[in-house]
């Protein structure tokens, strides 16, 4: 099989060029050949190339090799990991020394063997896709150390309300405390459990989560706790649980206010004892896991009626976050609603995609009750459905929008009976634009111009 590599052979000599291309293409997927040297930088342009194999001289007549040490130094500087294999005529080996002392990674002497000249590009290829690799891994870890020093970036929000909860994730995440953050669903309680995370000195370990209300009553203790080989029919081998798996990180319990009773009991004496005994285990081991627990359930009022224990309460919640609802800071939703359009443009391939004002001023009077969740999806379904040109309120699919506008006709003003027929049509035809315009005689230009005007 050829390997999936791009290989360049400069060479002004047509016939040494053209018989290492033919050589080189039966193990390589693309292999190029031009035998003018000014056409490196077009050919770079064009493509990246793993490989060169360079000429050392061009000009006429020329055995000095400047030449292949300036064409090394432009290839170089336009692609710092492509490899350069030069070939050199016999009486110039010191030259072809200097050229590898510059970067170049082998020379091959003139007349080559097609066995080392193989060996050698292949050689060069290897070397450059550990480059690349290199290069890769380093990018990547620069892209993590930056989320590492930002641990906030992707907590969107300069309302009061999500400002107060960033300089409490600030305060919190020094400390080893366990935090209950609370708030309905959508709100983003998990990306703050992840943001304590990382900006915890834990941030080196794992953050690992369990979600409560998924968990079965079978399997709580085997999933959280660990089992021994032979504990249970399917006990196959000895299994990590996540309070231990999470050791020197952070552990965090999601939707905390579906456990049943018995489940909490054994919760509390865990988090109480700061130790597990795996199921089927005699010994107890102990553990180091930061705990972070969330739930959109009134804990306290569960305690009033009997349904959460008060005790495993007040070891869960040392300190509690409270995330606002996203209608109580509906000033951040234009720019939570720029942040996900800029996300799913790129996601979508719809770069061109233009939100008018008046759209984003609908979105931010509708009360969105499924929180931030909500509004992401309501986004990625508008830019999904839209033509790659506009959007239109009609295309976020908003359930109580203008429910009490126009859900009866109670004004004979012509322009109000007109916004009211759009409105119900587009409902009627479940967002369907084309079928709404036949419906209304409109074609759909003019359709969406009044949707427009109505600010639909
Ligand atoms: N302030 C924010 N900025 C940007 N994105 C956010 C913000 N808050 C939440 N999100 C996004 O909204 C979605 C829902 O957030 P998340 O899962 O953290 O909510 P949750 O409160 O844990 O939800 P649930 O209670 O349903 O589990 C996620 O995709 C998250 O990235």
């Amino acid at each position: 099989m050829k390997e999936k590599g791009r290989i360049l052979i400069v060479d002004d000599d047509n016939y040494v060029m053209l018989s290492i291309r033919i050589l080189l293409e039966q193990h390589y997927q693309d292999v190029r050949g031009i035998n003018n040297p000014l056409q490196i930088e077009t050919a770079f342009e064009e493509n990246h190339y793993d490989v060169v194999v360079l000429d050392m001289n061009f000009s006429a007549g020329a055995t000095e090799g400047k030449d292949g040490l300036k064409y090394l130094r432009q290839i170089k500087e336009l692609s710092p990991t492509t490899s350069v294999v030069f070939i050199t005529a016999y009486g110039e080996i010191n030259l072809a020394v200097e050229a590898i002392k510059e970067g170049a990674f082998d020379f091959l002497v003139k007349p080559w063997q097609n066995e080392k000249l193989l060996t050698t590009v292949s050689a060069a290829f290897q070397l450059n896709r550990s480059a690349q690799k290199i290069e890769e891994l380093t990018s990547k870890q620069s892209h993590l150390t930056s989320l590492l020093d930002a641990p906030f970036s992707d907590i969107i929000g300069e309302s009061d309300a999500i400002k107060s909860v960033l300089e409490q994730i600030e305060k919190v995440a020094q400390t080893d405390a366990n935090v209950l953050i609370t708030g309905e669903n959508g709100t983003g309680k998990e990306l703050v459990a992840r943001a304590i995370h990382r900006s915890s000195l834990r941030n080196q370990e794992v953050f690992l989560n369990v979600d409560m209300g998924a968990i079965t009553e079978t399997l709580f203790e085997s999933e959280l706790f660990g089992h021994k080989k032979g504990a249970f029919t399917d006990a196959k081998s000895d299994r990590v649980g996540k309070f231990e798996a999470a050791n020197g990180g952070s552990l965090f319990l999601d939707e905390i206010g579906n456990l049943s009773s018995p489940l909490q009991a054994k919760l509390l004496r865990v988090i109480q004892d700061r130790q597990v005994i795996p199921v089927g285990a005699n010994d107890a081991r102990e553990f180091d896991a930061r705990l972070i627990c969330a739930t959109n359930a009134h804990l306290s009022k569960m305690v009033q009626q009997g349904t959460f224990r008060q005790d495993l309460l007040f070891r869960i919640n040392t300190i509690e976050i409270r995330l606002p609802a996203l209608r109580d800071r509906k000033e951040d939703i234009p720019l939570l609603a720029d942040h996900f359009l800029n996300s799913f443009k790129k996601k979508y391939h719809k770069n061109g995609l233009f939100v008018p004002d008046y759209v984003i001023k609908k979105l931010t009077k509708y009360d969105w009750p499924g929180n931030i969740r909500e509004l992401q999806h309501a986004i990625e379904r508008a830019v999904i459905m839209s033509d790659g040109k506009q959007l239109h309120v009609g295309d976020f699919n908003l359930q109580n929008v203008n429910q009490t506008e126009g859900s009866g006709i109670e004004s004979f003003n012509l322009e109000d009976l007109e916004k009211w027929a759009i409105e119900s049509s587009i409902k009627k035809h479940q967002g369907n634009i084309s079928n709404a315009a036949e419906e209304l005689g409109l074609s759909r230009g003019a359709l969406y111009r009044r949707m427009e005007k109505y600010e639909i």
